[in-house]
């Protein structure tokens, strides 16, 4: 398949598309990004990447650190995991507060707000230190993306970190019913540390290569976790990733994908591809609107969807 044609294709179809929607304002450091960008990558197993527009242009990750950060509290935890963060999809928005209070303190699943504090505490714990888990964190992310060279951006983190209420909520409440073991601060620095992480579309479509591939890197043949952990995440990616337009995505696009409110999404084809585009005006879900758009049109022009 001519993969770069169909991506110049597309690039030209969503040009009504991009700037659409809002950028994500709450996070003041995000705010004066500009609307007008779209970027796409392909990464195929062998390394062959194709890429169209923005696609060098490093954007705030954000949500897209929860997959890595889940994938190494997996590594370190196994199935205890679940008892403190569950796998069922939400129904509510990403930050949302209610069903924690009726849930008492257990997060649906590890990609909403919640649960993805919860998963970087676990990870404070399993590392024994707050400077080691950030460490951890971001080498593992460099190791999968192959460049050294990645960094969190500091500006955003001290941007979310004055502005985040609504997380320290959610944390303070799971610490009220015990499901928090570290400091509520340090727990939330540390998780607008990794959501500040900035990258481009080709390092994050590279990144998602071993989930693509039962947990092993293609390229490197190295295995990070076991294959049935692997699938796991594809499937709370595909039932969860876009919080409450989770189903929306499975029917658009119809593969495992994870949003983040920088305007990136992630997706993979298993045994195919990874896939990122980035695009940085939401829809009201908080997903990238472009984006989504893109990734439809790849689907529905490729048939490479997983249905
Ligand atoms: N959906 C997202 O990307 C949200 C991540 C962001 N850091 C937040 O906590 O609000």
């Amino acid at each position: 398949m001519d993969y770069q044609a169909v991506l110049n294709e597309i690039a030209e179809e969503i040009k009504p598309y991009v700037g659409e929607g809002k950028v994500a304002d709450y996070i003041p450091a995000l705010a004066e990004v500009d609307p007008q960008q779209f970027g796409m990558t392909l990464t195929l197993f062998d390394g062959t990447q194709y890429s169209v527009g923005d696609a060098d242009t490093p954007f705030s990750i954000q949500s897209i650190s929860k997959l890595f950060t889940f994938t190494l509290a997996l590594d370190a935890y196994g199935y205890d995991l679940y008892r403190r963060v569950g796998r069922e999809p939400s129904g509510n928005p990403f930050n949302s507060l209610v069903q924690l209070e009726y849930e008492h303190g257990i997060p649906r699943n590890p990609f909403i707000n919640a649960g993805a504090i919860n998963v970087t505490d676990a990870l404070i714990s399993h590392y024994d230190s707050v400077a080691r888990t950030s460490k951890e964190i971001l080498s593992f992310i460099r190791e999968i993306a192959d460049d050294g060279m990645i960094e969190s951006d500091k500006e955003v983190t001290e941007s979310e970190m004055q502005h985040g209420f609504r997380n320290r909520a959610l944390a303070n409440l799971m610490k009220s019913f015990g499901n928090l073991d570290n400091d509520v601060l340090e727990v939330v620095h540390t998780y607008f540390e990794h959501c500040a992480i900035a990258m481009n579309s080709r390092t994050l479509s590279r990144a998602m290569l071993y989930l693509a591939n039962h947990g092993e890197d293609p390229i490197t043949g190295k295995k990070f976790i076991t294959p049935q952990q692997a699938k796991r995440i594809n499937a709370i990616m595909l039932t969860c990733g876009h919080y409450d337009a989770s189903g929306d995505f499975a029917f658009h696009v119809g593969l495992p994908g994870k949003s983040g409110v920088g305007g990136g999404i992630v997706a993979v084809i298993p045994k195919v591809m990874g896939i990122c585009v980035w695009s940085p005006a939401l829809n009201e879900q908080g997903n990238s609107l472009a984006g989504t758009k893109a990734l439809e049109l790849f689907t529905s022009k490729t048939g490479l969807s997983i249905f």
